[in-house]
Parts: structure tokens; sequence; C-alpha cells
């Protein structure tokens, strides 16, 4: 027994003074975090988002600075303000950032089957390819030009009626319209109206928008997520769900039994599917998530900036007036302006510029780290959620100057920043591996359906909510944040 207890203390001994240095590491290295605004116990920090996140993390960053650490619940998440930390996220260390959170939400909505939230790898790389490769080149782009212009042209009857019986019209139904229809006869070969049974109404889509963008609780705080139930966060996503399936199904299905060959995007993901060479094996579900994910990708993001450059254009009357002698000195005769003519609008660029900065589709761009990483000092840690706030880098008065919060398509003039998110204090399509590949297309669209609008004619609204002529600014909630009333317009033939 004495022998037994004599072992007993000597082993303690030796183990203590070999674990010594281990211990006295542990203990004296200390990690080093970002900084945090207080938080509850359980919530943490989710009592100080709005329902328009961008604009209170944006307050909270003035306070605690570019880089601050926020606890949704028991989530760990990183809040990007500004240009120089996005700098190292986007770039230098773009590949440990380059996965996305999926909430509950978004994993029943699309699976990480699809390009936008799939997880960083071998499937993903190749889905964003079969994308790039069949829809998005420069040269595939442009051959859609004739699509484009019959649907501007049946937007433009429309504006028209309205202006020969000066009734407003709602412009950002026609805008739906337009990107809808445009996107279905590129990426489907025909429209999909009402007729064939195969229908999703825009109500659906906006639906689904603000639940991708949607925090459910049970996600970060799991001992809660009876609330997601009670609120009915869990029937909204399996409706929507259901609704696209079968939207989608039947898309599918009509292309599988028809007999003619045709060229579209989904026609050639069923022969991927059917080609056993490819590179990654589609099954339907897959195939029907990256169909999905370019039908209302696309739509949606091309129709917010729409929305929000006429809304600009019309409460800046002196940018608008620039824009229409432009459009008007380049494209001199009475008709349609074509993409050509289009080429030579570099006041219409700056525009467009100014509105994604100000009004960025997609204001707080979700990624997440896979691996630890020392980020300007601070020590980050592998799972934790990052939220570049390109809203608030965009209007950072630090880089912007005093008047960053001011439309001024003119301070583009100087500025060697483009759409391709090289310059970080300008990313609304992103930045690095993940950045948007839909880039051009949505510009061949946006360009060309502005410069028609404002070529044809003046533009005024009735009273606004201030009492003034001038659109409001409010916005929608959702992961794209489009306007939150409509655009209702007095178009009138010049
Ligand atoms: C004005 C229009 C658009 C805006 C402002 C926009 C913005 C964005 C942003 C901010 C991201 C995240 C980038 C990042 O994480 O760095 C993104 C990703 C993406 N966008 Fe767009 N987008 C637009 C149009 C389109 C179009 C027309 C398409 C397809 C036809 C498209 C397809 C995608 C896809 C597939 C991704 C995911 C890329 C990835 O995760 O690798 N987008 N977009």
């Amino acid at each position: 027994m004495e022998i037994i207890l004599i072992s007993l203390c000597l082993a303690t001994f030796l183990a203590f003074l070999l674990l010594k240095p281990l211990l006295t590491r542990i203990t004296t290295t200390k990690v080093k975090l970002p900084p945090s605004p207080w938080r509850l116990p359980v919530i943490g920090n989710l009592h100080q988002l709005s329902l328009h996140p961008h604009r209170s993390l944006h307050s909270l960053s003035l306070r605690y600075g570019p880089l601050m650490l926020l606890h949704f619940g028991c989530v760990p998440v990183l809040v990007v303000s500004s240009a120089d930390v996005a700098h190292d996220v986007m770039k230098t260390h773009d590949i440990k950032f380059s996965n996305r959170p999926r909430t509950k939400t978004v994993n029943k909505l699309l699976n990480g089957r699809e390009v936008a939230f799939s997880p960083y790898g071998e499937y993903w790389r190749q889905a964003k390819s079969i994308c790039v490769m069949n829809l998005l080149t420069i040269k595939t782009i442009q051959s859609f030009e004739n699509i484009r212009a019959e649907e501007i042209n049946t937007m433009m009857e429309n504006l028209e009626k309205a202006s020969s019986l000066s009734s407003p019209i709602n412009l950002s139904e026609l805008f739906t319209t337009l990107t809808n229809d445009v996107i279905r006869r590129i990426v489907l070969g025909r429209k999909y109206g009402s007729e064939r049974g195969c229908y999703i109404s825009q109500d659906i889509v906006r639906r689904f928008v603000e639940l991708m963008g949607a925090f459910p609780l049970g996600d970060f705080i799991p001992v809660l997520s009876w609330i997601d139930r009670i609120r009915g966060l869990d029937k909204k996503v399996e409706e929507v769900c259901n609704e696209f399936d079968v939207f989608i199904e039947k898309l599918v299905q009509e292309h599988e039994d028809a007999d003619e060959d045709r060229s579209d995007f989904l026609y050639i993901l069923l022969s991927l599917q059917r080609d056993k060479t490819t590179p990654i094996e589609l099954d339907r579900r897959d195939l029907k998530l990256i169909l999905l994910d370019m039908l209302f990708g696309a739509s949606v993001t091309t129709f917010t900036l729409l929305e929000w450059t006429m809304t600009e254009l019309m409460r800046h009357h002196e940018c608008m007036k620039t824009l229409q002698d432009e459009i008007r000195s380049v494209s001199a005769h009475n008709g349609y302006v074509t993409e050509k003519e289009v080429e030579k609008m570099k006041y219409l660029t700056l525009v467009i510029k100014e509105v994604l900065r100000l009004h960025p589709s997609v204001p707080t761009i979700p990624r997440l780290l896979s691996e630890d990483v020392e980020l300007h000092g601070y020590d980050i840690a592998a799972g934790t959620q990052v939220l570049i706030n390109a809203w608030a880098i965009q209007r950072d008065i630090e880089t912007w100057g005093p008047d960053a919060e001011k439309f001024r398509p003119e301070r583009h003039l100087d500025l060697l920043v483009d759409f391709q998110g090289q310059n970080f204090k300008y990313i609304p399509f992103g930045s690095g591996r993940r950045r948007c590949p839909g880039i051009r297309f949505a510009l061949a669209l946006v360009e060309v359906t502005l410069a028609n609008l404002v070529k044809r004619f003046d533009w005024r609204v009735e009273v606004g909510t201030m009492g003034d002529n001038k659109p409001d600014l409010a916005e929608a909630i959702g992961l794209d944040v489009c306007r939150k009333f409509p655009l209702v317009v007095c178009p009138s033939c010049v």
C-alpha cells in the first residue's frame, strides 16, 4: 500500500514537471479577439440588429471599429466594415474565407448543391464553371441581344400607353416582368407566363429572398428553435420550398418531354446530366438547384439595380438631364438605342457605378472562415461567420470623402474602380474566388434598358411620401435589398 502511494506521488510530481512548460504556455498564450459590443447572456448581440442589418452593423462599427466580433446567440460573427479589412479577407486570406455560412433556412431552400451557397470545394468549382461556360461568357451574353431588345420594346409599349393616357404606371412591376422574361427566355427557352401550368408568383419569389436573409433563431440559440415554429418560419420555408419545387420540376419535365432540339441553359444542364464523362455527377436535384440559382439570383439582383437607378435619377434631375443629353446625342435617331450605341455612353456607366455604391443589391456579403487566421493582429477561429458590409464600406467617409452619402456619379470620373472587386472600397459584386459571375450578364440588360427609358421619356412621380415630387428611399428586407414600396411613375414621351 505504501509503495502504491509513494509511486502515485512520484508519478504526479514527474507529470507536473513535464507538463509545467505546456501549462504555462496555455495560460500565458492569450487569444486576442477583435472589439465586441456588450452582449446579453444567451442572445448575445441579436438585440442590436434591426430589420436592416447593414444599417445597424454600420452604426455599431462606428463605435467598435472596422473589424468587430459579434455573437448571434452562440455563433461568433465577424463584421468587416472597411476596405482595408475587406482586402485582407477577400484577397490576402481569400481561400480561408471562401466558404459560405448556411442557415437552416438556406439549407432547406438550397441544400448547398447550387453555386451561391455551396461549400467551397470541387462541386462548387465545377458547378460555377458550368454556369460561366454555358451562360455567362461575353460571347454568350452578346448572343442574347435580340431577346433583350424584344422584351425592352414590349415594356416601352406599355409605358407609351401610360404616357398617352397621362396615367401613372408601376415601374417596379414592369421591371419584374422584364427581368423575369429576359432571364427565362435565355435560361429556359421561353417566358413561362401563367400558361402551360408552369407559373411562380412574384410574391413567392420575394418571400424566397426574404427567407434567404432571415435569422432563424434556432440556428443561433438552439434551445429557442421552437420560436421559429411558433412564428411560422418553418412553415413559410416549407411552403416556399414546395412551390419552387413544383415549378422547377414542371420546367424540367417539360424539357425532358420536348421532342425538338433546344439550346437553352436547362437543355444544356440536362445533356450534362446524361453525359457520364463530366467532372461532377449532377443528379436531378442538383440540376434543379443550379437552375434556381440562375433564374432567381439573376432576376432579383438585376431588378433591384434597375429600380434604384430610376429612383436616384428621379431624385436628381440634373443627373437625369446630363444622362438624357448624352444618350440623345449618341443615339440621335428616333428608334431603339442599340447595345453598340450604349458602349459609347460614359455617363451611363458612372450613374450605374454610383447606384451600386449607394445601393448594393447584396449589402452584406456572407462568408464563413474555414481555418484559424490572424487578421489585423486579432485571432479569429475557424467556423466564425463573416459579414462583409459592402453597404458600409461604400459609404465610408474615410475613403469616399465627406459627401460619401451623396449621389454624385461624377466622383467615379477620376477613380479607377471597376466592377470586378479589385479595389476593396468598391465591392458591389464581391471579390476573389466567390465573386459574382453574373456581372456582365446583369449590366448588359441594365445598361440598354436604362438608355432606352431615359431617351424616350421624361419622368416624374406624382407626390412622394415626403410631400415632394421625389421617390422615397425606403428599403425592403431580405438578402437582396430592393425598394420597400413599388416605384409608381408618370412617363411622358418626348
Ligand atoms: C446587379 C446585379 C448583381 C449583383 C449586385 C450581384 C451581387 C453579388 C454578390 C455581392 C455576390 C457575392 C460575392 C462574394 O461573395 O464575393 C454574388 C454572388 C453570385 N452571383 Fe451575383 N449579382 C448580380 C447579378 C447576378 C447575375 C445576373 C447572376 C447570374 C446570371 C449572378 C449569379 C451569382 C452567383 C452564382 C453567385 C455566387 C458565386 C459564388 O459563390 O461563387 N449574379 N452576386
